[in-house]
């Protein structure tokens, strides 16, 4: 049999072609070599250069790898770190001797995903291979479902993920007296981010922008080995994950080319690209075929700076009002900032947005084709939802919510998943000194100012009635008409007289509120989780790993207007587990009209049937029984009819694993039989 030779042997022993950096560095490193040591110990080797490949499953992200190994033009010799060695060892000529030196420098990462669980992992074997000292660069393939943000971060490692990993090189250690004691700044030290690279296919990034799809549902081949243990990211949207990857990268590849139809279509989707992420490089390319020197020793990488290369928070902090021309809105790719004093009314805001988006917790909760389903617009509403609005692909900011006047509410869609989530107080309900350690004195004035407007007729600085609360909204689309979203989006806010009756103190529920975000409120350590829901519209949440959910306390609210005092109401409220189609245990029954307050302990542990933990998903169901025979009005609308108000705890995991397999026997039984004699009840009215 012929003896393989390696594409890279000329290249790892020809310096003639070494970029002026790699041999300053290479030059560095001799010198390091031969410099006289003091106390006999030896130089540690300086930091070794690191590019990460981020992209979707089949963008072409292993092409690429594969072009690099093989180029000539780098004059690297590189260890590469992937999590799947099967897909780049097709034949095995690429990798075996042209970045082996004593054994296989291809690490392999498996049963997980290096942004998650085996961050400790990837420190740990780049940490090894700059102490080998032979090799000038480290190329990471990560996942096509990893956040490249969360690898990156893993260079400004968190002490958690630093004492895993000292502690494994530790472990390690004690199998092999030559490996060195380590310190979490020498792990540290090893290497320096160089650049995020993002491969994109061209072919497929408008379509899957706008996927509803779950990436799991598309790619579960490519789940195997990468995501069994990270079924969170799995269970993220194609769009979320694509758009994620996008924002993020210094150098984004749009490869596949060759694939693409049309000139025009390509520039969309480079405009598209340019827009979400303006400060990255955009090379195009087929077959990975690029000039390796564009991703190799840039520079380029700084994670204060990635942190906020994202369009939609460049076009915040730049634009102000709406979004500069440029050459994005040649091929209709646009951005505006929507900005509003008035809180939204939170029905009004979930039925505008409702008829684009889906929103994430029903979304979470559905299989994909009900989540399509839910959307469920025939091709001739969407065109002219289209023709009327744009497409819009991305939104980002802060809004405020009527009714929910604490907290500032994170406003994020990606394609066609919205989610609104409560984050961080208003400042003007925090006194000065609570707004942040870390803010510059420009920070400060920004938020000072931020409290007062200007007269429109005098000119005067004025304060605003309800602080620093308002709305900030960036939209990314296609074709996007401006002033029909941004009209449209006025009218989903409360009206001047409205807000002359607003007040922020006004109890939970005061508004019509179908955005059911999941409201997690901590308050002295204790983290209490705040749930709406209403007939026919059940309220989906997860009980995560390692943790429990109590329910304290159900309470009924009516809407008084509607009711009719004739008939007779009973309000059941279900637990559901959402994988299993039958009815679950039923936790109350609830009488109206009155307001009614139901206290209860149960406690919802994440575990299977088996004892074995995992997380849960479960789905609050209530239900509006109205017992008179001769229901008078048959248009009554049980949803709007009241509210159940659910309020629990979410704790760590207090029980060992036979308790937990003893509490979730007895909490089964006990509450068979109370649905059993409810029934028995219910038959009797
Ligand atoms: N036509 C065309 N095909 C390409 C191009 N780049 C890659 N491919 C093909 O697309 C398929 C997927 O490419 P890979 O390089 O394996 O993609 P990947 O991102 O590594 O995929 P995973 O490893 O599954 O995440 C392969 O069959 C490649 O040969 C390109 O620019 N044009």
């Amino acid at each position: 049999m012929a003896k393989r030779t390696s594409p890279l042997s000329n290249t790892i022993n020809n310096s003639d072609n070494s970029s002026k950096n790699n041999k300053n560095k290479n030059k560095k490193r001799k010198k390091n070599k031969n410099k006289p040591m003091q106390n006999d110990a030896p130089p540690p080797p300086p930091p070794i250069p690191v590019t990460v490949l981020s992209g979707f499953l089949g963008s072409g992200k292993t092409t690429l790898m594969k072009h690099i190994l093989t180029s000539m033009d780098h004059g690297l010799k590189i260890a590469m770190i992937v999590n799947d060695m099967a897909e780049l060892d097709i034949d095995g000529k690429v990798i075996q001797s042209a970045v082996v030196v004593n054994k296989p420098e291809v690490v392999t990462l498996q049963n997980g995903c290096i942004c998650c669980n085996l961050r400790g992992d990837l420190i740990r074997e780049i940490y090894r291979i700059q102490q080998l000292g032979q090799f000038d660069y480290v190329l990471i393939e990560s996942t096509g479902i990893a956040e490249p943000q969360q690898v990156a971060e893993s260079f400004c490692v968190d002490p958690e993920t630093m004492e895993l990993a000292v502690e494994q090189l530790t472990r390690t250690a004690g199998d092999n007296d030559n490996t060195p004691n380590v310190t979490g700044k020498m792990l540290l030290n090893a290497a320096n981010l160089d650049t995020c690279v993002t491969v994109v296919d061209a072919l497929h990034f408008p379509k899957y922008l706008s996927s509803l799809e779950r990436f799991k549902d598309i790619f579960d081949d490519g789940l195997d080995q990468a995501a069994t243990n990270s079924e969170e990211e799995g269970e993220k949207s194609i769009s979320q994950l694509m758009i994620e990857q996008v924002e993020f990268a210094n150098v984004i590849v749009l490869n596949k080319t060759d694939m693409v139809s049309s000139e025009k279509e390509l520039n969309t989707s480079r405009a598209l690209i340019k827009t979400l992420n303006p400060k990255a490089k955009v090379i195009t390319a087929s077959h990975g075929q690029i000039d390796v020197k564009e991703i190799l020793n840039t520079g380029l990488f700084d994670l204060g700076q990635a942190s906020e290369s994202p369009g939609w928070l460049l076009s915040l902090k730049e634009h102000g009002v709406s979004g500069a021309p440029g050459e994005a809105d040649e091929y209709g790719v646009t951005s505006f900032v929507y900005k509003n004093r008035s809180p939204f009314h939170p029905f009004r805001l979930y039925k505008f947005l409702r008829q684009f988006f889906c929103f994430a917790n029903e979304w979470n909760a559905s299989s994909p084709e009900s989540s399509v389903k839910k959307i469920g617009k025939d091709d001739q509403t969407k065109a002219a939802l289209n023709q009327k609005y744009g497409r819009i692909l991305r939104s980002k900011g802060n809004c405020w919510l009527a009714g929910r006047d604490r907290h500032i509410y994170d406003w994020a869609q990606t394609g066609q998943i919205m989610a609104l989530q409560p984050g961080q107080p208003w400042f003007c309900t925090l006194p000065a000194e609570e707004w942040g350690i870390s803010l510059s004195i420009e920070d400060m004035k920004a938020i000072k100012d931020s409290f007062y407007g200007q007269d429109a007729k005098s000119g005067k600085k004025i304060p605003h009635d309800f602080g620093d609360r308002q709305s900030v909204v960036v939209l990314i689309g296609t074709d996007l008409k401006q002033e029909a979203i941004t009209q449209a989006l006025n009218d989903c806010c409360l009206s001047e007289e409205e807000l002359k009756a607003h007040t922020t103190d006004l109890p939970y529920g005061s508004y019509a509120d179908p955005l059911q975000p999941n409201e997690v409120v901590e308050c002295d350590g204790v983290r209490s989780l705040f749930m709406v829901a209403r007939h026919g519209q059940d309220q989906h949440f997860h009980v995560p790993r390692g943790s429990s959910f109590t329910i304290q306390n159900l309470s009924l609210l009516f809407h008084p207007v509607k009711l009719d005092y004739n008939l007779c109401y009973m309000v059941r409220v279900w637990l559901d587990k959402t994988d299993v189609t039958k009815r679950g245990v039923l936790l109350a029954t609830l009488r109206a009209p009155e307001y009614e307050q139901h206290s209860m302990c149960m406690t919802i542990l994440p575990c299977d049937v088996n004892g074995g933990e995992m997380d849960s998903n479960r789905r609050l169901r209530v239900e509006v029984i109205v017992t008179a025979k001769d229901r008078t009005d048959p248009t009554l609308d049980l949803m709007q009819l009241c509210e159940v108000h659910i309020v629990g705890k979410v704790e760590p995991l207090p029980f060992s694993e036979d308790d937990e397999m003893q509490a979730q026997e007895a909490m089964t039984d006990e509450d068979t039989d109370d649905a059993n004699e409810d029934d028995e009840a219910c038959k009797r009215q």
